[in-house]
């Protein structure tokens, strides 16, 4: 019998609850009534004093060397995966996504916490040639100081460690505000780096209401940098606010990817990459797949393929193991996907399967959608233009593949596009002309790679990168040095 318990800020070190004594319970959306846990309903009274314990352990932690920052990293990486199987069974929970995609999701973050553990010992700048034959002049890197972190609910471990590990690396000490729906699994890997015994105030965790508690971050005078993961009307609002002041802002948020299937495809690595890249999470991914743009000389094969395998797609909980897809991570989220499903008839177009809740067994009590899937959908309607998050799947039928690119293309975000084709300079083109920051051929739009840059075009990224070395340019500074003895 699963016996939910209370979670504490992390504050200097320390432990402790909100000063409103309040606590909000974070729910299962597999079964609603089911209570995960409970977190701390934080006011801006814990905000200051996080912020206040970051501030003044700034100072020791940038002076520390980059190895002896790492050493930390490794203690928590290995903390993480001492206990991988608690925190998997806790996102399942507290998230919806299956075990198995919990359990690649935490292996990630502890991947993440040991890439830049290993960062702390590679360059941090570059020796350019002076003018001046008696001078040395180089780079280095200084960090920003305190780094505000906003996280969202669908990576409840990676998102949060590929955001504090670079941050913490490269000398910052970390504010940490996580979504309200997966606080409780952000509280077990803040005990991770609590166990790694990283001094107190480097890192400290403060659960509550985004609009009050995440807003007071964006605001707040004594955080250098914010970097944001979510929608993209608070992303805009958390960038106006930090750009107000002169902080440093990043902010990683939707997409309407397409994938383009040419007509030289092969349909069947196609289908089986739509259906991952679109309906995996329950389709709760940035990156994941919402447009399917297929050739009309191979669509109706293509679909027949497609919806053969989508009617089979179980639903469940992400305990079972026969359970391929789980359900919607709220109540919020599956209002949402259920009313863009209405958007999507009342607007013309044809459901071909599902559209509704899940039915049936004990799916009733959770927040399950069938997965979903379109057609006679134009590139107009709202469902070819919003960000969905969820498993609905619109198909759209071309006659060319400028036609496909240009339909790909007309949307505001840009974050990951895929193409399957087996000709090269189809693959030239759309590398060329497809606007997204991730380019994918042959290869679902989902799916990154920690070691590798991490962002959109257009309306999907405020610009910098996260992941990988590209993360040292939004958490530091540079340092041009001119030294003459
Ligand atoms: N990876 C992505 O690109 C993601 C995209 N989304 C998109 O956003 C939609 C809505 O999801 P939702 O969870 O509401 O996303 P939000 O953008 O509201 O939430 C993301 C994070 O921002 C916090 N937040 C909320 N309001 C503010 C604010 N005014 N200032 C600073 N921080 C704030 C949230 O806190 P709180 O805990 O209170 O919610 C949460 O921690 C989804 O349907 C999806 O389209 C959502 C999640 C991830
Ligand atoms: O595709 C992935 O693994 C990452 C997606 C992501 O960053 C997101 O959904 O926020």
């Amino acid at each position: 019998m699963f016996e939910p318990q209370t979670f504490l800020n992390y504050i200097g070190g320390e432990w402790k609850s909100a000063s409103s004594n309040l606590v909000e319970a974070s729910m299962n959306p597999a079964n609603r009534h089911e209570t995960v846990g409970y977190i701390q309903k934080s006011t801006l009274d814990d905000l200051e004093e996080a912020v206040g314990a970051a501030k003044e352990a700034k100072m020791g932690w940038r002076k520390l060397s980059g190895p002896a920052r790492g050493e930390f990293l490794f203690k928590a990486a290995n903390q993480v995966e001492q206990r991988l199987d608690e925190i998997v069974e806790m996102m399942t929970r507290e998230m919806g996504k299956t075990l198995p995609e919990a359990k690649g999701e935490t292996a990630r973050g502890v991947a993440i916490l040991r890439y830049y553990a290993g960062e702390g010992m590679r360059s941090i700048g570059n020796v350019i040639p002076s003018t001046d034959d008696a001078a040395l002049m180089f780079t280095s890197r200084a960090p920003l100081g305190v780094v505000g972190v906003i996280t969202p609910w669908n990576f409840p471990v990676a998102i949060p460690i590929w955001k504090m590990a670079p941050a913490l690396i490269y000398g910052n000490t970390v504010v940490f505000k996580p979504a309200q729906e997966t606080s409780v699994t952000a509280a077990l890997i803040m005990e991770c780096f609590h166990a790694a015994g990283l001094p107190a105030g480097v890192i400290n965790m403060v659960t509550g209401d985004g609009g009050l508690i995440g807003q007071a971050m964006a605001d707040h005078p004594d955080i250098q940098g914010i970097t944001f993961t979510g929608s993209n009307a608070v992303g805009k609002r958390v960038g106006q606010s930090a750009l107000a002041r002169g902080a440093k802002y990043q902010l990683e948020m939707g997409g309407k990817n397409p994938v383009i299937v040419a007509r030289d495809a092969d349909l069947d690595l196609a289908v089986d990459a739509t259906i991952s890249g679109g309906l995996k999470s329950t389709g709760q991914k940035c990156t994941a797949t919402s447009r399917v743009i297929v050739h009309s000389e191979i669509y109706e094969a293509f679909k027949m393929k497609l919806l053969e395998k989508v009617q089979n797609i179980r639903l469940g909980s992400g305990f079972e193991a026969a359970t391929w897809m789980g359900p919607l991570a709220s109540e919020n989220q599956f209002r949402t996907v259920l009313s863009y499903i209405t958007k999507g008839v009342e607007e013309g177009g044809t459901l071909l399967c599902g559209g509704g809740k899940g039915l049936g067994r004990d799916l009733e009590a959770g927040y399950f959608v069938e997965p979903t899937i379109f057609e006679n959908i134009s590139s107009s309607m709202t469902i070819a233009q919003e960000e969905i998050f969820g498993p609905v799947l619109a198909l759209i039928k071309v006659d060319s593949l400028e036609e496909a690119i240009q339909i790909a293309n007309d949307v505001k975000f840009g974050l990951s596009a895929s193409i399957f084709t087996r000709d090269i300079s189809t693959m030239l083109t759309f590398m060329q002309d497809i606007d997204a920051g991730m380019v994918r051929i042959n290869a679902e739009s989902a799916g990154v790679e920690l070691q590798a840059p991490f962002g959109g075009v257009k309306q999907s990224s405020s610009g910098s990168r996260e992941q990988g070395q590209a993360a040292i340019e939004f958490y530091t500074d540079i340092k041009t040095i001119f030294v003459k003895a």
